[in-house]
């Protein structure tokens, strides 16, 4: 796995570093000039030869015994990644900030709130001031057989009651950051390399930073880092394929989640699920960033015979596991979840080891989907 996350450092001239895709090789004799091209072209016979490469290291796959073994213990091969590298393996990503401003200071606006501010409430389904300032309460917005726009007053005592009960059991009212007004939330978090950047550089003070994984080796590396801080941060050992486990989170309540290099260590099969169930939590307006994987990377290209699983879904050595998504499959699983698309980027970069005077085709897909203010309910 060694390779896989180069793409974090920052300039090798310690520069602010723009936005991928900026840096672009017209010149091949200059290949060696930087560490990275970005939107690098790839040519017809590349694109034919990283199709053969796949179906070669494809034919042979893993066999069921050692499968089940991989799904079920999946969290302790993880566990056993992290006793290895402890903090030394992921780069910090000082990208961050530039590919998702929504995780820096100044982003703590809903935009709900931009949008009632105008005058709008009426528009909003289910909206209702609330205490903490949240702007929408952490049920799903209920819409009347009438259709949309009927007020909360009109309601029946009994649907008044209901809905108080309901609101009472899902906001468990003292949940872990329960005050604070911009909520961030990292699935598969790892030892932390994203949610520390988040806290050091976002100082507002009404951001709480949740962060979960499901191997407890990173969390209590993340625990016991000395930048963790209780009052900021609330992190936590989850599964997120796991069904039956709720998040410490109530629904309706983030602003965004983040999934950097996690789905596609899910197995194919469980990731809609899982997507759904994270979907539920945003708020209205909420976004959901995720960077991972595309389709014929250098790494799918590295497999050897024997370590596929499925199609584009392959084990390493360690027993840790990933999958090489196409920008299709990212579209479809979130706007299955209900969201819509607000990028959905393929990152083609050249990689350039000087030193060894090496190449490496990289391929990342970028995606931030959305959930819609309001879901029209037809009726
Ligand atoms: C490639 S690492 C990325 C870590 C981190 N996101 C980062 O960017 O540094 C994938 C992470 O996902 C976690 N993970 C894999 N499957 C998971 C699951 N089903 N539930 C929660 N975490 C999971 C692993 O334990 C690991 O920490």
């Amino acid at each position: 796995m060694a390779d896989s996350f180069t793409e974090g450092s920052s300039t090798e001239d310690g520069k602010k570093r723009q936005q991928f895709g900026n840096r672009l090789l017209s010149d091949p004799a200059r290949v060696f000039h930087y560490n990275a091209w970005d939107n690098v072209e790839w040519s017809e016979e590349q694109a034919a030869a990283a199709q053969r490469k796949v179906q070669e290291n494809s034919t042979q796959r893993v066999c069921q015994e050692k499968q089940v073994d991989y799904e079920i213990n999946a969290n302790k091969y993880w566990n056993d990644f992290y006793k290895i590298h402890e903090n030394g393996f992921f780069k910090d990503r000082h990208w961050l900030f530039t590919e998702f401003p929504e995780l820096a200071p100044s982003q703590n606006q809903n935009p709900l709130m931009d949008l009632l501010s105008e005058n709008k409430r009426s528009q909003v389904p289910g909206w209702k001031s609330s205490k903490d300032g949240l702007g929408f309460i952490t049920e799903q917005p209920q819409c009347s057989s009438n259709g949309l726009g009927h007020e909360a007053e009109t309601l029946s005592v009994e649907e008044n009651v209901t809905q108080k009960l309901s609101h009472l059991e899902v906001r468990a009212d003292e949940f872990p950051g329960s005050s604070a007004s911009y909520r961030i939330f990292e699935v598969g978090c790892g030892v932390g390399n994203t949610v520390f950047p988040i806290l050091q550089t976002n100082n507002d003070p009404r951001l709480f930073v949740y962060c979960c994984d499901f191997s407890s080796t990173a969390i209590q590396l993340v625990q016991t880092n000395p930048a963790y801080e209780p009052s900021r941060c609330f992190a936590f050992v989850h599964d997120l394929c796991d069904e039956d486990k709720s998040y410490p989170i109530p629904r309706d309540s983030l602003d965004v989640i983040v999934l950097i290099f996690v789905l596609s260590a899910v197995v194919p099969d469980k990731m809609q699920k899982a997507i759904d169930r994270l979907s539920r939590l945003l708020k209205p307006g909420g976004m959901m960033l995720l960077r991972d994987y595309g389709r014929h990377d250098m790494a799918q290209l590295r497999f050897k015979k024997g370590q596929c699983l499925s199609e584009n879904f392959y084990v390493r050595g360690d027993g840790t596991r990933v999958y090489f998504f196409t920008q299709d499959e990212l579209d479809t699983l979130f706007t299955t979840a209900g969201l819509e698309k607000v990028q959905n980027l393929v990152d083609r970069r050249l990689q350039v080891n000087r030193g060894k005077q090496l190449t490496m085709y990289r391929v990342w897909i970028q995606c931030k989907y959305r959930r819609p203010l309001w879901t029209d309910t037809g009726s």
